[in-house]
Protein backbone atom coordinates (compact mmCIF):
# COMPACT_ATOMS: atom_id res chain seq x y z
CA UNK A 1 0.00 0.00 0.00
CA UNK A 2 0.94 3.65 -1.01
CA UNK A 3 1.60 5.40 2.48
CA UNK A 4 0.92 9.15 2.61
CA UNK A 5 3.51 11.10 4.25
CA UNK A 6 0.99 14.18 4.62
CA UNK A 7 -2.45 13.05 5.46
CA UNK A 8 -3.16 9.80 8.14
CA UNK A 9 -3.72 6.59 5.72
CA UNK A 10 -4.38 2.95 6.66
CA UNK A 11 -6.97 -0.07 5.41
CA UNK A 12 -7.07 -1.55 8.66
CA UNK A 13 -7.27 1.16 10.89
CA UNK A 14 -9.90 -0.95 12.80
CA UNK A 15 -8.64 -4.11 14.45
CA UNK A 16 -10.42 -6.98 12.99
CA UNK A 17 -13.81 -8.03 14.87
CA UNK A 18 -14.37 -4.62 15.91
CA UNK A 19 -15.80 -2.90 12.58
CA UNK A 20 -19.72 -2.08 11.47
CA UNK A 21 -19.15 -3.29 7.91
CA UNK A 22 -15.39 -5.59 7.48
CA UNK A 23 -14.25 -6.23 3.70
CA UNK A 24 -11.31 -8.61 4.37
CA UNK A 25 -8.46 -9.57 1.95
CA UNK A 26 -10.96 -9.39 -0.70
CA UNK A 27 -9.72 -11.06 -4.32
CA UNK A 28 -12.32 -11.26 -6.92
CA UNK A 29 -11.33 -12.36 -9.99
CA UNK A 30 -13.51 -13.29 -13.34
CA UNK A 31 -12.34 -16.21 -15.89
CA UNK A 32 -11.00 -15.62 -19.03
CA UNK A 33 -12.10 -16.89 -22.55
CA UNK A 34 -8.76 -18.20 -22.76
CA UNK A 35 -9.18 -20.17 -19.62
CA UNK A 36 -7.06 -17.73 -17.43
CA UNK A 37 -8.25 -15.76 -14.78
CA UNK A 38 -8.43 -11.77 -15.10
CA UNK A 39 -7.98 -10.73 -11.00
CA UNK A 40 -9.60 -7.25 -10.39
CA UNK A 41 -9.24 -7.01 -7.04
CA UNK A 42 -6.30 -8.33 -5.33
CA UNK A 43 -6.25 -7.68 -1.54
CA UNK A 44 -8.83 -4.88 -0.65
CA UNK A 45 -8.97 -4.50 3.54
CA UNK A 46 -11.52 -1.90 4.68
CA UNK A 47 -13.42 -1.19 8.20
CA UNK A 48 -16.48 1.35 7.99
CA UNK A 49 -17.78 2.50 11.21
CA UNK A 50 -21.97 2.56 11.59
CA UNK A 51 -22.23 6.19 10.85
CA UNK A 52 -19.35 6.78 8.71
CA UNK A 53 -19.75 8.09 5.07
CA UNK A 54 -16.77 6.69 2.73
CA UNK A 55 -16.41 7.45 -0.84
CA UNK A 56 -14.58 5.27 -3.10
CA UNK A 57 -12.65 7.07 -5.85
CA UNK A 58 -10.28 5.44 -8.83
CA UNK A 59 -10.06 5.54 -12.14
CA UNK A 60 -12.46 3.74 -14.71
CA UNK A 61 -12.47 -0.18 -14.40
CA UNK A 62 -10.55 -0.56 -11.27
CA UNK A 63 -13.41 -2.51 -9.84
CA UNK A 64 -15.28 0.13 -7.74
CA UNK A 65 -18.96 -1.27 -8.77
CA UNK A 66 -17.76 -4.82 -8.20
CA UNK A 67 -16.62 -3.87 -4.64
CA UNK A 68 -19.47 -2.17 -3.97
CA UNK A 69 -21.42 -5.14 -5.02
CA UNK A 70 -19.88 -7.16 -3.13
CA UNK A 71 -20.93 -5.45 -0.17
CA UNK A 72 -24.46 -5.11 -1.58
CA UNK A 73 -24.42 -9.42 -1.74
CA UNK A 74 -24.59 -8.73 -5.74
CA UNK A 75 -21.20 -10.57 -6.65
CA UNK A 76 -19.49 -13.04 -4.33
CA UNK A 77 -15.92 -12.77 -3.53
CA UNK A 78 -12.93 -15.18 -5.04
CA UNK A 79 -11.62 -15.70 -1.79
CA UNK A 80 -11.97 -13.43 1.57
CA UNK A 81 -14.57 -11.87 3.09
CA UNK A 82 -17.41 -9.41 3.57
CA UNK A 83 -19.17 -9.15 7.04
CA UNK A 84 -21.80 -6.51 8.59
CA UNK A 85 -21.54 -6.65 12.21
CA UNK A 86 -19.71 -9.83 11.58
CA UNK A 87 -21.77 -11.40 9.90
CA UNK A 88 -20.78 -12.64 6.53
CA UNK A 89 -22.92 -10.79 3.69
CA UNK A 90 -23.96 -13.98 1.18
CA UNK A 91 -26.76 -12.29 -0.72
CA UNK A 92 -28.62 -8.99 -1.01
CA UNK A 93 -30.94 -7.64 2.41
CA UNK A 94 -32.78 -4.81 3.22
CA UNK A 95 -30.28 -3.64 5.92
CA UNK A 96 -27.84 -2.56 2.73
CA UNK A 97 -29.82 -0.80 0.08
CA UNK A 98 -28.22 0.65 -3.00
CA UNK A 99 -28.65 3.62 -5.08
CA UNK A 100 -27.44 3.12 -8.93
CA UNK A 101 -26.63 6.17 -10.97
CA UNK A 102 -29.37 5.05 -13.05
CA UNK A 103 -32.72 5.21 -11.65
CA UNK A 104 -34.25 2.13 -11.51
CA UNK A 105 -37.67 3.23 -11.13
CA UNK A 106 -40.69 0.88 -12.03
CA UNK A 107 -42.57 2.87 -15.26
CA UNK A 108 -46.01 1.87 -14.59
CA UNK A 109 -46.07 2.96 -11.13
CA UNK A 110 -45.89 6.45 -9.73
CA UNK A 111 -43.47 8.09 -7.37
CA UNK A 112 -45.37 7.35 -4.52
CA UNK A 113 -45.95 3.91 -5.66
CA UNK A 114 -41.92 2.79 -6.06
CA UNK A 115 -41.41 4.44 -2.67
CA UNK A 116 -44.61 2.49 -0.96
CA UNK A 117 -43.46 -1.16 -3.17
CA UNK A 118 -40.17 -1.57 -1.33
CA UNK A 119 -41.47 -0.45 1.82
CA UNK A 120 -44.56 -3.00 1.68
CA UNK A 121 -42.07 -5.57 0.86
CA UNK A 122 -39.92 -5.12 3.54
CA UNK A 123 -41.53 -3.05 6.50
CA UNK A 124 -44.10 -5.84 6.35
CA UNK A 125 -45.09 -5.65 9.65
CA UNK A 126 -45.75 -1.69 10.21
CA UNK A 127 -49.57 -0.71 9.72
CA UNK A 128 -51.10 0.83 6.89
CA UNK A 129 -51.23 4.30 8.58
CA UNK A 130 -47.70 3.80 9.22
CA UNK A 131 -46.77 3.06 6.08
CA UNK A 132 -48.08 5.89 4.34
CA UNK A 133 -46.61 7.57 7.20
CA UNK A 134 -42.77 6.70 5.96
CA UNK A 135 -43.87 7.12 2.24
CA UNK A 136 -45.25 11.08 2.72
CA UNK A 137 -42.16 11.39 5.65
CA UNK A 138 -39.66 10.03 2.68
CA UNK A 139 -41.31 12.34 -0.24
CA UNK A 140 -40.75 15.33 1.83
CA UNK A 141 -37.28 14.69 2.98
CA UNK A 142 -36.47 14.81 -0.95
CA UNK A 143 -39.22 17.85 -1.75
CA UNK A 144 -40.86 15.39 -4.09
CA UNK A 145 -44.42 15.77 -2.43
CA UNK A 146 -45.85 17.71 -5.22
CA UNK A 147 -44.41 14.89 -7.98
CA UNK A 148 -45.95 11.98 -5.43
CA UNK A 149 -48.73 11.04 -7.92
CA UNK A 150 -46.28 11.56 -11.31
CA UNK A 151 -45.25 8.43 -13.09
CA UNK A 152 -41.15 8.15 -13.79
CA UNK A 153 -41.51 9.37 -16.96
CA UNK A 154 -43.42 12.62 -16.13
CA UNK A 155 -40.31 13.22 -13.76
CA UNK A 156 -36.73 14.68 -14.36
CA UNK A 157 -33.73 12.91 -14.11
CA UNK A 158 -32.78 14.75 -10.51
CA UNK A 159 -36.43 13.76 -9.67
CA UNK A 160 -36.10 10.25 -10.64
CA UNK A 161 -32.58 10.06 -8.44
CA UNK A 162 -34.45 11.67 -5.38
CA UNK A 163 -37.18 9.30 -5.86
CA UNK A 164 -34.27 6.24 -5.40
CA UNK A 165 -32.53 7.75 -2.78
CA UNK A 166 -36.27 8.13 -0.99
CA UNK A 167 -37.01 4.48 -1.82
CA UNK A 168 -33.52 3.52 -0.59
CA UNK A 169 -34.25 5.35 2.89
CA UNK A 170 -37.43 4.63 3.52
CA UNK A 171 -36.80 1.15 4.50
CA UNK A 172 -34.33 2.07 6.82
CA UNK A 173 -31.31 0.24 5.81
CA UNK A 174 -28.09 -0.13 8.10
CA UNK A 175 -26.19 1.11 4.92
CA UNK A 176 -26.64 3.09 2.03
CA UNK A 177 -24.75 2.02 -1.24
CA UNK A 178 -24.62 4.30 -3.94
CA UNK A 179 -22.36 3.77 -7.00
CA UNK A 180 -22.18 7.00 -8.68
CA UNK A 181 -25.51 8.48 -7.42
CA UNK A 182 -24.97 12.35 -8.99
CA UNK A 183 -23.06 10.81 -12.56
CA UNK A 184 -25.88 11.46 -14.60
CA UNK A 185 -26.65 14.54 -13.46
CA UNK A 186 -26.27 18.06 -14.87
CA UNK A 187 -23.89 20.38 -12.27
CA UNK A 188 -26.83 22.18 -10.44
CA UNK A 189 -29.01 19.50 -10.10
CA UNK A 190 -26.06 17.81 -8.70
CA UNK A 191 -24.89 20.14 -6.49
CA UNK A 192 -28.87 20.66 -4.94
CA UNK A 193 -29.09 16.74 -4.75
CA UNK A 194 -25.44 16.26 -3.09
CA UNK A 195 -26.75 19.16 -0.32
CA UNK A 196 -30.14 17.54 0.19
CA UNK A 197 -28.42 13.88 0.41
CA UNK A 198 -26.29 15.25 3.11
CA UNK A 199 -28.67 17.23 4.70
CA UNK A 200 -30.68 13.84 5.67
CA UNK A 201 -27.46 11.89 6.36
CA UNK A 202 -25.91 14.50 8.72
CA UNK A 203 -29.73 13.98 10.55
CA UNK A 204 -29.59 9.56 9.90
CA UNK A 205 -26.25 9.32 9.94
CA UNK A 206 -26.06 5.62 8.30
CA UNK A 207 -22.85 3.77 7.13
CA UNK A 208 -22.64 4.86 3.33
CA UNK A 209 -19.94 3.61 0.76
CA UNK A 210 -20.36 6.15 -2.26
CA UNK A 211 -18.21 5.32 -5.81
CA UNK A 212 -17.66 8.77 -6.97
CA UNK A 213 -15.17 10.12 -9.92
CA UNK A 214 -15.33 13.53 -8.43
CA UNK A 215 -12.97 14.18 -5.75
CA UNK A 216 -14.64 17.73 -5.04
CA UNK A 217 -17.81 15.64 -4.68
CA UNK A 218 -15.79 12.91 -1.97
CA UNK A 219 -13.94 16.02 0.15
CA UNK A 220 -17.82 17.61 0.46
CA UNK A 221 -19.70 14.42 1.35
CA UNK A 222 -17.86 12.27 3.25
CA UNK A 223 -15.57 11.28 6.27
CA UNK A 224 -12.96 9.26 4.13
CA UNK A 225 -12.11 8.66 0.90
CA UNK A 226 -10.65 5.60 -0.33
CA UNK A 227 -8.42 5.58 -3.43
CA UNK A 228 -7.98 2.72 -5.84
CA UNK A 229 -5.02 2.06 -7.53
CA UNK A 230 -5.66 0.96 -11.15
CA UNK A 231 -6.49 -2.80 -12.19
CA UNK A 232 -5.83 -5.23 -12.77
CA UNK A 233 -5.27 -6.94 -9.23
CA UNK A 234 -6.59 -3.37 -7.60
CA UNK A 235 -6.13 -2.81 -4.01
CA UNK A 236 -6.79 0.22 -2.12
CA UNK A 237 -3.49 3.09 -2.55
CA UNK A 238 -4.23 5.44 0.10
CA UNK A 239 -7.43 6.35 2.37
CA UNK A 240 -7.74 10.14 2.94
CA UNK A 241 -8.95 11.88 6.06
CA UNK A 242 -11.36 14.62 5.78
CA UNK A 243 -11.16 16.41 8.59
CA UNK A 244 -14.04 19.05 8.25
CA UNK A 245 -16.79 18.75 11.15
CA UNK A 246 -20.40 18.30 10.04
CA UNK A 247 -22.83 19.53 9.34
CA UNK A 248 -20.34 21.03 6.36
CA UNK A 249 -20.75 24.01 4.79
CA UNK A 250 -19.68 23.82 0.69
CA UNK A 251 -18.01 26.98 0.31
CA UNK A 252 -16.82 27.52 3.58
CA UNK A 253 -14.84 24.57 3.52
CA UNK A 254 -13.57 25.19 0.19
CA UNK A 255 -11.76 28.48 1.35
CA UNK A 256 -9.97 26.72 3.83
CA UNK A 257 -6.48 25.50 2.88
CA UNK A 258 -6.56 22.30 4.19
CA UNK A 259 -9.54 21.75 1.61
CA UNK A 260 -6.75 22.70 -1.37
CA UNK A 261 -4.24 19.88 0.14
CA UNK A 262 -6.22 17.54 0.33
CA UNK A 263 -7.56 17.96 -3.15
CA UNK A 264 -4.56 18.15 -4.89
CA UNK A 265 -3.03 15.16 -2.95
CA UNK A 266 -6.17 13.03 -4.28
CA UNK A 267 -5.91 14.40 -7.72
CA UNK A 268 -2.03 13.90 -7.69
CA UNK A 269 -2.50 9.91 -6.38
CA UNK A 270 -4.87 9.92 -9.60
CA UNK A 271 -2.87 11.42 -11.76
CA UNK A 272 0.37 9.06 -10.76
CA UNK A 273 -1.67 6.11 -11.38
CA UNK A 274 -2.73 6.98 -14.74
CA UNK A 275 0.53 8.46 -16.21
CA UNK A 276 1.68 4.84 -15.32
CA UNK A 277 -1.55 3.13 -17.06
CA UNK A 278 0.02 5.21 -20.50
N1 LIG B 1 -19.17 -10.18 -14.86
C1 LIG B 1 -17.95 -9.86 -15.26
N2 LIG B 1 -17.20 -10.69 -16.01
C2 LIG B 1 -15.95 -10.38 -16.40
N3 LIG B 1 -15.34 -9.21 -16.12
C3 LIG B 1 -16.03 -8.33 -15.38
C4 LIG B 1 -17.36 -8.59 -14.92
N4 LIG B 1 -17.79 -7.51 -14.20
C5 LIG B 1 -16.77 -6.62 -14.22
N5 LIG B 1 -15.73 -7.11 -14.94
C6 LIG B 1 -14.44 -6.42 -15.17
O1 LIG B 1 -13.93 -6.05 -13.91
C7 LIG B 1 -13.26 -4.79 -14.01
C8 LIG B 1 -13.81 -3.85 -12.96
O2 LIG B 1 -15.15 -3.47 -13.31
P1 LIG B 1 -15.97 -2.44 -12.43
O3 LIG B 1 -17.26 -2.18 -13.11
O4 LIG B 1 -16.03 -2.92 -11.04
O5 LIG B 1 -15.03 -1.15 -12.49
P2 LIG B 1 -15.30 0.35 -11.99
O6 LIG B 1 -14.07 0.78 -11.27
O7 LIG B 1 -16.58 0.42 -11.26
O8 LIG B 1 -15.41 1.12 -13.38
P3 LIG B 1 -16.20 2.47 -13.78
O9 LIG B 1 -15.60 3.58 -12.99
O10 LIG B 1 -15.91 2.61 -15.25
O11 LIG B 1 -17.65 2.23 -13.49
C9 LIG B 1 -13.43 -4.31 -15.43
O12 LIG B 1 -12.26 -4.63 -16.16
C10 LIG B 1 -14.60 -5.12 -15.94
O13 LIG B 1 -14.51 -5.33 -17.32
Amino acid sequence: MTKSTSYPTGANETLPGTGFLEIENIVKSYPTADGGEFVVLDGVNLTIKEDEYISVIGHSGCGKSTLLKMVAGLEKATSGSVRLEGKEIRKPGAERMMVFQHYSLLPWLTVKENIRLAVDEVLKKATRAEKISIVNEHLAMVNLNTAADKYPDEISGGMKQRVGIARALAIRPKMLLMDEPFGALDALTRGKLQRQVLDIWEKQRQAVMMITHDVDEALYMSDRIVLMTNGPHAKIGEILEVPFPHPRDRQQIRESKEYYELRNHALNFLDRYFTQDE
